[in-house]
């Protein structure tokens, strides 16, 4: 089987990176372009063994999959310069926030799959959503979770929740690595060498997903487990609390899924 990648940043490599370490793929058989970044393109190329190339027809010559990897305002671009070289049972699958299906079958006449998954890919634990148009096959459907497989855990959905699971779990690392940074901060200014703290930072992390996972008990309850009272953590919770912080992340991730739904609207004018 041959991947083609149209795009070769950020999500891109995270997808690729977990598509090599798992070994799904042969990495001979996974080709990437980009538009002008010919250092990125020998980055991936030298640490992933894969094929570059700035010929679309070399990219997309018998081809099975082609992921779309570009940035929302670039999706037209892309589209029509793919096109001449799409086969009509080419699979595309795009990873575009904010792209919607039927965008994409203004300009193509093929089987697409519109896929949110996060970086988090790029060490096999991306959550990913998809959905598919009626030209999708059930080989093809197959083929794809069993591909993104290598890359985390994906659930089929109905396309009109996309733009919330973009701004929830699309997004969703950054609220992570977010509250990681004011971890990394504070813990310098309480006095602690930052390699130490980035340890424990880390471990506290995969501890309480791990806990959200395994434990079987509601964040709520689980928070409540580690709020002694009178304690420390009641202490620093009072804090989040006084400054609003769960409402701020709940107006952040509305205003994520808005935004994703505002790229719908300002690309289908295009
Ligand atoms: N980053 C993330 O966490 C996530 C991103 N996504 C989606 O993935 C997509 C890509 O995001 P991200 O990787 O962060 O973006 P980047 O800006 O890192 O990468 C975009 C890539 O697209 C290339 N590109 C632009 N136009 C063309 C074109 N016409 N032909 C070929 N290549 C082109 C750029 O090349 P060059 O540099 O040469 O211009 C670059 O390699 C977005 O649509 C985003 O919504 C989805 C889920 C999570
Ligand atoms: O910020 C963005 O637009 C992309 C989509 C989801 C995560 N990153």
């Amino acid at each position: 089987m041959k991947i083609s990648f149209v795009g070769a940043g950020s999500m891109a490599e995270a997808i690729i990176s977990g598509m090599t370490q798992k070994k799904l793929i042969d990495h001979k058989n996974i080709y990437v372009t980009n538009r002008t970044d010919d250092v990125k393109l020998s980055t991936l190329k030298e640490k992933y063994k894969i094929q570059t190339t700035y010929s679309m027809k070399n990219l997309l010559e018998q081809t099975d999959i082609v992921f779309l990897a570009v940035k929302p305002k670039d999706a037209k671009d892309a589209l029509l310069a793919i096109r001449p070289y799409l086969h009509s049972t080419t699979l595309v699958i795009s990873v575009l926030a904010g792209i919607s299906i039927s965008y994409i079958e203004s300009m193509l006449n093929s089987p697409i799959i519109r896929a949110m998954p996060n970086t988090s890919a790029a060490v096999g634990k991306s959550a990913t959503a998809i959905a598919y148009n009626n030209k999708v096959s059930n080989e093809q459907l197959n083929i794809t979770i069993n591909l993104l497989s290598s890359i985390g855990k994906t659930t089929i959905v109905e396309e009109e929740k996309l733009d919330a699971i973009t701004g929830l779990s699309g997004s969703g690392p950054a609220y992570i690595y977010y509250i990681a940074e004011a971890m990394e901060q504070s813990a310098q200014e309480i006095g602690l060498e930052k390699t130490e703290a980035k340890k424990l930072i880390i471990q506290t992390l995969l501890g309480a997903a791990e806990m959200l996972e395994l434990s079987g008990k509601s964040p709520a309850d689980l928070r409540k487990s580690v709020t002694s009272p009178g304690g420390t953590t009641e202490a620093g919770i009072r804090v989040l609390d006084n400054s609003h912080v769960k409402e701020a992340f709940i107006h952040c991730i509305k205003e994520a899924t808005t935004q994703s739904k505002r790229l719908a609207q300002i690309n289908s004018k295009k």
